[in-house]
């Protein structure tokens, strides 16, 4: 039998499915590298499944007989693309499943920021609720808000639909590509960074970890933002300078935050971040249900098992490699 890693979040049903087929490895946690298991594992392995594992040059070079690296998730930040590609080893991930969770949750961080949900939760159980509240304790409106959407893919596109359907706002966006057909249908307008950040009241950042946009939003960024902005992130932590969002919302440049994702992840407890009292956290958990950890275990899973049988999976991210093999 063949051998596969799955490692962290490969949903149960999924790893006993495959391990009809292969030999499963399974790791549970993330620290792998300096573990002589996961070592032995990576020289046998013909695939690996998960999600967030970093496959760079050093982690390959242990890994001979590898055909096919299949993420559990549509960012693939964490593959070195490159070096798979030289070596002929296929990578896939899992766009499109995941696409309405994480634009719920996303509108879960609009929500909470900006009726201010946590902080009157915690007053609420405090026991410090004694009297009718004043404006101080007061949240902003939501609807018929301007949205300002950065990326405006599978994602962003979702919270376009949701932020215009169901909150009456009006949708802003920024992308590399414009995208006529969601302007269409969200009544929305295409306009540069600079104007997404100086008229929206929501800014939400949705664009994959790339060279172009790391660090896409620091302190310039944040100081052409309204001072009554809200600033969403559910992309990657590294798009953002926190030390300029931690400034941005101390200074109260903005008003407040939403973020699923930090620059370090789990997050330091000593983040700065976490001691300011107008920003909502979340622990990276957008994509993170019930419901879709089984449905993005299960593109993955077939996306893997395509690659080890010589087909050309669904969501092939190095689709050169195939049109090499057709040429051939
Ligand atoms: N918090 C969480 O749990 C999750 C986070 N994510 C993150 O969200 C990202 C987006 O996911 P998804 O919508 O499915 O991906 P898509 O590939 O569908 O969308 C990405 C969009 O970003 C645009 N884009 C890329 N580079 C730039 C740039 N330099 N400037 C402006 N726009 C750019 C793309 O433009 P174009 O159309 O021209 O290609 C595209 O429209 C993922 O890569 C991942 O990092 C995803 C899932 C869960
Ligand atoms: O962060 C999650 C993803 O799917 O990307």
């Amino acid at each position: 039998m063949e051998k596969v890693i799955a490692y962290t979040r490969v949903s149960e049903q999924v790893r006993k499915s495959l391990a009809q087929q292969y030999d499963v490895i399974y790791f549970e946690n993330d620290e792998y590298i300096d573990d002589p298991s996961f070592v032995q594992a990576l020289q046998e392995a013909s695939g690996i499944i998960g999600l967030e594992l970093k496959v760079t040059k050093e982690l390959l070079d242990l890994a001979p007989n590898l055909r096919i690296v299949s993420n559990v998730s549509v960012g693939y930040d964490n593959l070195d693309i490159n070096e798979l590609t030289k070596r002929k080893i296929i990578a896939t991930n899992t766009p499109g499943v995941l696409t309405d969770t994480v634009a719920d949750a996303v509108m879960g961080m609009i929500l909470a920021t900006a009726r201010r949900i946590p902080e009157l939760d915690n007053f609420v159980k405090n026991g410090e609720w004694k009297q009718y509240l004043q404006l101080e304790h007061f949240g902003t409106d939501v609807h018929h808000k301007t949205v300002g959407i950065i990326g405006m893919g599978g994602i962003g596109e979702a919270i376009a639909k949701r932020c215009h359907a169901g909150f009456d706002m009006d949708v802003l966006y920024f992308n590399r590509s414009r995208k006529v057909e969601v302007e269409q249908k969200y009544h929305a307008t295409f306009c540069n960074l600079h104007e997404v950040l100086e008229r929206s009241d929501f800014v939400v950042l949705m664009v994959p970890l790339s060279p172009q946009t790391e660090k896409m939003i620091g302190e310039k960024e944040f100081n052409q933002m309204k001072k009554t902005a809200i600033f969403i992130n559910g992309s990657r932590g590294k798009n953002i300078d926190e030390h300029a969002l931690y400034n941005a919302l101390k200074n109260r440049t903005i008003q407040a935050a939403g973020i699923d994702v930090f620059d370090v992840e789990p997050v330091e407890p000593t983040n700065p971040l976490l001691t300011l009292d107008n920003i909502v956290t979340l622990p990276h958990i957008g994509a993170a249900t019930k419901e879709n950890e089984l449905a993005m275990s299960t593109l993955a899973a077939e996306n893997l098992i395509a690659g080890l049988t010589g087909e050309q999976p669904t969501n092939v991210i190095n689709s050169e490699l195939f049109q090499i093999m057709q040429r051939n």
